[in-house]
């Protein structure tokens, strides 16, 4: 049996794999309530003694703009953290699959970014997952992968998607950036690929792959498309970046290339628009 433990359990990926594994006894999840992962010994102590085999990491420092004044907070998870379950791992011949982020790329590309593309962080956020992926590189730990993804939301937590019903509720009308672009990705399409296609992988070192949904859209399309959908009378008003003020700034095309993974798990990405769709049906029908 291959013991898989799931590390950000309360976050909006680690309730999407709860919602597909609670019940499978293989499967152990951990918030940072019953286990912080900045105690390295407890880390290790856990990997140890309930002989763990495969680490999901959904565990980071998430919130964009507040990165940018707690640096030394988001560096301490997503890299300090990293790097240390990374040699936990190691030691233990443990497989890691750890999340990463489109925002580790500057947003200047045209096309979109291959696993192979140079990274250049524009924020603190992208900079400190940045690191912790650099870090695990180094390891080069067999039969584990950075599975980068982008746009993450679901009925769980607080994102876009979840801030655009709500204020869909509240205002008359809503000033959404028209001049990002990405890939919206439904968390729960990407626990299912995790699930059933990542927990055999085989590889002599630590790989990177990309997971997004197909399709790309402005944070300004997705908004109408989520008023659309919620039927909000709410309007919806395309402005520049420019005119909207956030500690971090964000990379302007930030689309992830996922052939490679398309091509080496055989799978088809979900379109962006069709899970969205599905997302907003389940947070209206449970209120
Ligand atoms: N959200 C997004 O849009 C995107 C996310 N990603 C990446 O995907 C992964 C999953 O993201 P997502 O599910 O949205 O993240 P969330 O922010 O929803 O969840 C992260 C979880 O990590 C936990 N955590 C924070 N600090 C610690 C700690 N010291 N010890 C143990 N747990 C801790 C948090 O606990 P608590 O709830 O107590 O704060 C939280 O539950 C991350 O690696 C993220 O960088 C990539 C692209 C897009
Ligand atoms: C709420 C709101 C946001 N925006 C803009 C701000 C920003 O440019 C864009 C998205 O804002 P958010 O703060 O929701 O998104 P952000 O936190 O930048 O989302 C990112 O999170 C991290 C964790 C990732 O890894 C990324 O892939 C990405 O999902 O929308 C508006 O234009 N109008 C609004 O009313
Ligand atoms: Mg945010």
């Amino acid at each position: 049996m291959n013991r898989v433990w799931v590390t950000g359990a309360n976050g909006q990926l680690g309730r999407c794999l709860q919602a597909l594994k609670k019940e499978d006894p293989s499967f152990c999840f951990t918030t940072r309530e019953q286990l912080d992962l900045r105690d390295i010994a407890m880390v290790a102590q856990f990997v140890e003694q309930n002989r763990i085999q495969t680490v999901i990491n959904c565990a980071a420092y998430t919130a964009v703009d507040a990165a940018e004044i707690y640096a030394e907070a988001a560096y301490e998870l997503n890299r300090d953290v990293v790097a240390n379950l990374g040699r936990i791992c190691k030691r233990f011949s443990v497989r890691l699959i750890h999340l990463s982020t489109d925002y580790v790329f500057d947003g200047q590309a045209y096309r979109p970014y291959p696993t192979t593309a140079a990274c250049g962080p524009i924020n603190v956020y992208g900079r400190s997952k940045w690191e912790g992926e650099e870090a695990l590189r180094a390891l080069a730990l067999p039969n584990s992968l950075i599975l980068r993804t982008s746009w993450l939301y679901s009925v769980y937590g607080s994102n876009f998607v979840k801030t655009m019903l709500r204020l869909g509720q509240l205002q008359e009308e809503v000033q959404v950036v028209a001049d990002q672009v990405g890939r919206p990705t439904c968390a729960e399409d990407l626990a299912r690929f995790i699930v059933t296609q990542l927990l055999d992988f085989e590889s002599s070192q630590t790989e990177t792959y990309h997971y997004a949904n197909a399709g790309l859209c402005s944070w300004y399309d997705l908004a109408v498309h989520i008023m659309q959908n919620s039927k909000s009378a709410c309007r919806v008003a395309p402005i520049p970046a420019s005119a909207y003020a956030t500690p971090a700034a964000r990379p302007y095309y930030s689309v992830l290339d996922t052939e490679r993974t398309q091509k080496d798990f055989k799978v088809r990405l979900p379109y962006w628009n069709s899970s969205l769709t599905r997302c907003i049906s389940q947070l209206q029908a449970t209120g």
